[in-house]
């Protein structure tokens, strides 16, 4: 298990909001330096309404004549019976498509009937747009996403996965509204740690996490031996909705959810396939779901389709990993090239840093990652 650092005191502080809209935090921890120190916070419009908190683009200043920002503020109920390891990511893993942690402090209020309320806020980099967004400003403009964007923020997430499966952490809610993107920079970085849990052997997992149409079908299935490939069958949804400008699988509950998978993967196999089988079965059935996927998105390359049937399969066994997917052809195009077009401009762009991987992540690699290179590198 991850350990948090003990970076902040255990009595929350008390908000106290100011005439100008900005109130006064005590004890507020850099992660940089794990120092605390006195700082005013000024919040402003709401970013984001989640099921678990609220974020809000916000500044800091340590007089409040001078102003740092914008960063984005999540606060979230601090529950004692609901353990979150969203802290403990965002202080100890840092990587360059996981969203950054850049302060945290403790709040409290207290409520009508007299109760206390405590709060954590995560202090965060701040980047405007989401996946999510980006798919709909293209779509609803009656344009596609390119297939460039479409890789980069792929292998980007996949670079994500790498590092947090590597540890066994599985982030749990990955869709395009926790995707943060940089368009002009085509930078992808994940946030929303607050359903990640760290899979382990005695644990006494849960099954309802995820949102449902991304949800992952072992998940649906209520299957507790689930794996952190539940995050590569998200990545797999995502895809699809980058391509198609919708969700892949738009099931009402579990059972109907499951049934939109069908149509698309055919009916749940009644037991795990087995490499025995003859040869020329398995090619059969590859080349029938390979007719299913051609018809489902008529317009992707060829071994595109292959990468996707190695995305979604039922089997989380077979389900390919984050290394073996980035050693895909289907990034061909990021490994052979340099530039890509941002929206809304015709002037290319550098792609941004893909390959320059942590020691970590070598070793997550291993044999793949002179596949993975580019040619020249
Ligand atoms: N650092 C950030 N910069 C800009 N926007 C952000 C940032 N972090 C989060 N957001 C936006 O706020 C939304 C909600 O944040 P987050 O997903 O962390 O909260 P949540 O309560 O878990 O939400 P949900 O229930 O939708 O998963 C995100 O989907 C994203 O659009």
């Amino acid at each position: 298990m991850l350990k948090a650092k003990k970076v902040f005191g255990n009595i929350p502080n008390r908000m106290t909001k100011s005439e100008n809209k900005h109130y006064f935090i005590d004890d507020i921890v850099s992660i940089k330096n794990r120092q605390k120190s006195k700082m005013y916070v000024k919040e402003g419009k709401r970013i984001g309404y989640g099921s678990f908190g609220t974020v809000t683009e916000s500044y800091l200043s340590n007089n409040s004549t001078e102003w740092l920002g914008p960063y984005a503020i999540k606060r979230v109920v601090k529950s004692p019976r609901v353990e979150s390891l969203e802290l403990e990511i965002l202080q100890n893993i840092k990587h360059p498509n996981l969203v950054t942690l850049e302060f945290f402090f403790e709040s409290q209020y207290i409520t009508k009937d007299g109760g206390q309320v405590h709060q954590k806020n995560f202090v965060m980099e701040y980047i405007p747009q989401t996946l999510g967004s980006e798919i709909h400003q293209y779509f609803d403009n009656g344009y596609e996403l390119p297939t460039k964007h479409i890789k980069l923020y792929t292998f980007q997430i996949l670079r994500a996965l790498l590092t947090l499966h590597s540890m066994n952490i599985c982030h749990g809610d990955l869709k395009p509204s926790n995707v943060l993107i940089i368009p002009s920079s085509g930078i992808a970085k994940l946030c929303d740690f607050g359903s990640a849990q760290q899979l382990g052997d005695n644990e006494d997992l849960k099954t309802y996490f995820c949102s449902r149409f991304y949800r992952a079908p072992e998940l649906l299935l209520n299957l507790k031996n689930y794996t952190t490939q539940i995050d590569i069958w998200s990545l797999g949804c995502i895809i699809g909705e980058m391509i198609k400008g919708q969700p892949l699988f738009k099931g009402d509950n579990a059972k109907s959810q499951l049934e939109k998978i069908a149509i698309l993967l055919g009916r749940l196999p009644e037991s795990k396939s087995s490499s025995n089988e003859p040869q020329e079965s398995q090619r059969n059935l590859y080349d029938q779901k390979f007719k299913k996927f051609m018809h489902c998105f008529p317009y992707i390359e060829f071994f595109d389709v292959d990468f996707l049937l190695k995305v979604l399969v039922y089997d989380f066994a077979e389900r390919w990993d984050a290394k073996q997917l980035m050693a895909h052809e289907f990034f061909d195009a990021l490994r052979n090239e340099t530039y890509f077009l941002p929206r809304g401009s015709n002037m290319p762009v550098h792609l941004p840093e893909l390959f320059n991987f942590s020691a970590l992540e070598k070793r997550a690699l291993g044999e793949y990652y002179n596949v993975i290179i580019p040619p020249s590198d």
